[in-house]
């Protein structure tokens, strides 16, 4: 249909937002021809340590990171809920406000993907959206089996395929930047530059606020 919306998002602590998450956002955001791209930070997010940045900072510095740089955008509507930050809640969340044909797209690293039979109503997830999963060509993890069950029944070979607005499972191969929040966290502590790894107004932004110091 035409005027159908096609939504990604894609979720995460970003504490703090760097070009790794960017990057691989605006690539996917092209390649996939998405109307736009939220990226969804997490206010208590499951299966992890709480964020060392609170939820303020945090979303700050995403919202910083992609001014004027449409497609992507923010969503804050986790650090609006006082609960975990379960994603079949944001997907439920997210249905509820757009049109029945829009195609909405989960976008996970395959680290996470291996991870999905541990979330919360993780069997649920595609009633609401497709997911994309970014395969990587040094991926550690394997798939269990209710993964490869998962891929057997709702795999689609191309993800420009993906049909109607929710059901299915593809594959995009990217080669991700070696950067992660972990180390700017690390470089920040010890009193490191970050410089180039995270957006300018990011930096300013940290520096500004004192965040991550040692
Ligand atoms: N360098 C990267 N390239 C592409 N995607 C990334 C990169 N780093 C993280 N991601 C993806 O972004 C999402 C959110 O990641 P998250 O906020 O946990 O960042 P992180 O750098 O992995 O953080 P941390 O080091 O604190 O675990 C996840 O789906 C993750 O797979
Ligand atoms: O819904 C769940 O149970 C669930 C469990 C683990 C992770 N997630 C989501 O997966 C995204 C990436 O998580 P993380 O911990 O790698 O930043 C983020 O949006 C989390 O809220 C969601």
């Amino acid at each position: 249909m035409a005027n159908r919306k096609r939504i990604g998002i894609l979720g995460g602590t970003f504490d703090p937002v760097h070009i790794g998450h960017l990057r691989g956002a605006l690539e996917v955001a092209e390649f996939m021809a998405l109307d736009e791209l939220r990226l969804v930070p997490s206010a208590r997010p499951p299966h992890r340590e709480t964020p060392q940045v609170g939820a303020r900072d945090r979303l700050a510095m995403v919202e910083q990171a992609v001014a004027d740089l449409p497609p992507l955008r923010v969503d804050d509507r986790e650090l609006r809920r006082d609960k975990p930050s379960y994603s079949i809640d944001t997907l439920e969340s997210l249905r509820s406000e757009l049109a029945v044909d829009d195609q909405l797209f989960l976008i996970l690293g395959w680290d996470a993907f291996c991870g999905l039979p541990a979330w919360h109503r993780w069997d649920e997830l595609l009633q609401h959206c497709h997911i994309l999963v970014l395969q990587r060509p040094d991926a550690g993890s394997e798939a269990s089996e209710p993964l490869r069950d998962l891929m057997a029944a709702r795999n689609v070979a191309d993800p420009l395929a993906l049909q109607g607005p929710a059901g299915q499972l593809s594959f995009i191969w990217q080669t991700p930047l070696a950067v992660s929040a972990t180390q700017i966290r690390s470089l920040l502590a010890n009193d490191r530059s970050v410089r180039f790894l995270v957006p300018d107004a990011v930096l300013a932004y940290i520096n500004a606020h004192g965040l991550y110091r040692g």
